[in-house]
């Protein structure tokens, strides 16, 4: 570690979400810095570099993470460049921040959990950020206490304003309802066995040939059942809702009723324009929580398990949604390595 004990975080990605975790490291958490940033895009890595002190511009993250004052890695570049990041971290054991996805398939999802496991200890997070959200945190807490018995059905709502362009059926999948699998996994603590996916007529303001929007059905290994809603382009806002149907109660986070204003006959609040805002504090914690393990020598987080388990669940999703009709999860046995 350089500078002090602060970890030299090499960014590698600097597009929406590299952005923002680069603005975070700098600004708002402690015990890191950014040493270096990657991007294919020459000048938007080199305008970014130039705006922190110390630290390098590179095109090619081979070179970064060869760079000395590198201590760990940030992946935020799109999925199918992560398992060429991981792969080149593994290679120099830098501890890693992946941002979702894993990988993008089930295949590749499992060459990286075999490499991971060559190495003799685990190096990976990955930023499943809403296990760090305080509503979910919460949410967590009630179902694992018990006092309302038994969770039969999670209802998911999850709705963006708009999607960026060339956004796709599978997408829909891989990229958004990729969180509802990861939090039905951490909040239930149960394997996700079968999916379905439904479509109502698309939405007039979806993006021409995109099925906006999808309902998707988890059955789960406990018996539970579990709806999302997917709609990307819902036009008035970003909101992401949970409701747990327990057997002595029910539970549920994301009504954001952080401020109620009663005016001129009406009564409101507001909506968050984007995941960005939305889940800003999730983001600062679950990068701040990374830094602290990496810096006391341990990994905390979703694993490369979770990764890949998300993975194998995102292929039956789309599998479903092509094909139609039920697909079951094909998933291997969870490695000693992971428990
Ligand atoms: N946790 C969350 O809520 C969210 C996570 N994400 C994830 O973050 C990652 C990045 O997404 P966005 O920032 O929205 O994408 P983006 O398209 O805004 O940015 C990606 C950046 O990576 C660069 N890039 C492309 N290939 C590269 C490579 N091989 N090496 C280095 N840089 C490369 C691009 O030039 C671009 O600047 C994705 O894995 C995405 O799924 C995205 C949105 C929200
Ligand atoms: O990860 C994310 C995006 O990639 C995805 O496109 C959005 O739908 C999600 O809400 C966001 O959290």
């Amino acid at each position: 570690m350089t500078q002090h004990g602060t970890l030299g975080v090499a960014v590698i990605g600097t597009g929406k979400m590299g952005a923002d975790h680069v603005r975070r490291i700098t600004d708002v958490i402690s015990g890191a810095r950014v040493a270096a940033v990657v991007d294919i895009d020459a000048e938007r890595v080199k305008a970014i570099a130039d705006g922190i002190k110390g630290c390098a511009a590179y095109t090619d993250p081979a070179e970064a993470l060869a760079d000395p004052g590198v201590d760990a890695v940030l992946i935020a570049s799109p999925g199918p460049a992560h398992e060429a990041a991981l792969l080149e971290a593994f290679r120099h054991d830098l501890p890693v921040l992946c941002e979702k996805p894993l990988t993008p398939d089930a295949v590749s999802a499992l060459r990286v959990l075999e490499a991971e496991q060559k190495l003799g200890h685990r190096r990976v997070q990955v930023g499943f950020m809403r296990r760090f959200d305080a509503e979910y945190i919460e949410l967590k807490r009630v179902l694992s206490s018990g006092e309302l018995g038994r969770t039969l059905m999670l209802h998911n709502r999850h709705r963006n304003a708009y999607c960026p362009p060339g956004f796709t059926d599978a997408m829909l999948i891989n990229d958004s309802v990729v969180h509802e699998m990861d939090v039905t996994r951490w909040l239930l603590e149960q394997e996700i066995t079968a999916v379905t996916v439904h479509h109502p007529n698309p939405s007039s303001n979806a993006p021409e040939g995109l099925h906006d929007p999808q309902f998707v059905v988890f059955e789960t290994d406990g018996g539970s059942l579990v709806d999302v809603e997917i709609f990307v382009s819902c036009g008035y806002g970003y909101q992401v809702q949970a409701e747990a149907v327990c057997e002595k109660g029910t539970a549920r986070i994301g009504d954001q009723h952080g401020l109620l204003v009663n005016t001129a006959g009406r009564w409101g609040g507001g909506i968050a324009p984007d995941f960005v805002a939305r889940f800003e504090e999730a983001y600062d914690r679950e990068v701040q929580q990374w830094v602290d393990a990496t810096r006391r020598g341990e990994i905390s987080g979703p694993s490369a398990w979770d990764g890949y388990a998300a993975a194998a669940v995102c292929e039956a999703g789309v599998r479903a949604q092509a094909e139609g009709g039920r697909v079951e999860v094909e998933m291997i046995e969870r490695p000693a390595f992971y428990r």
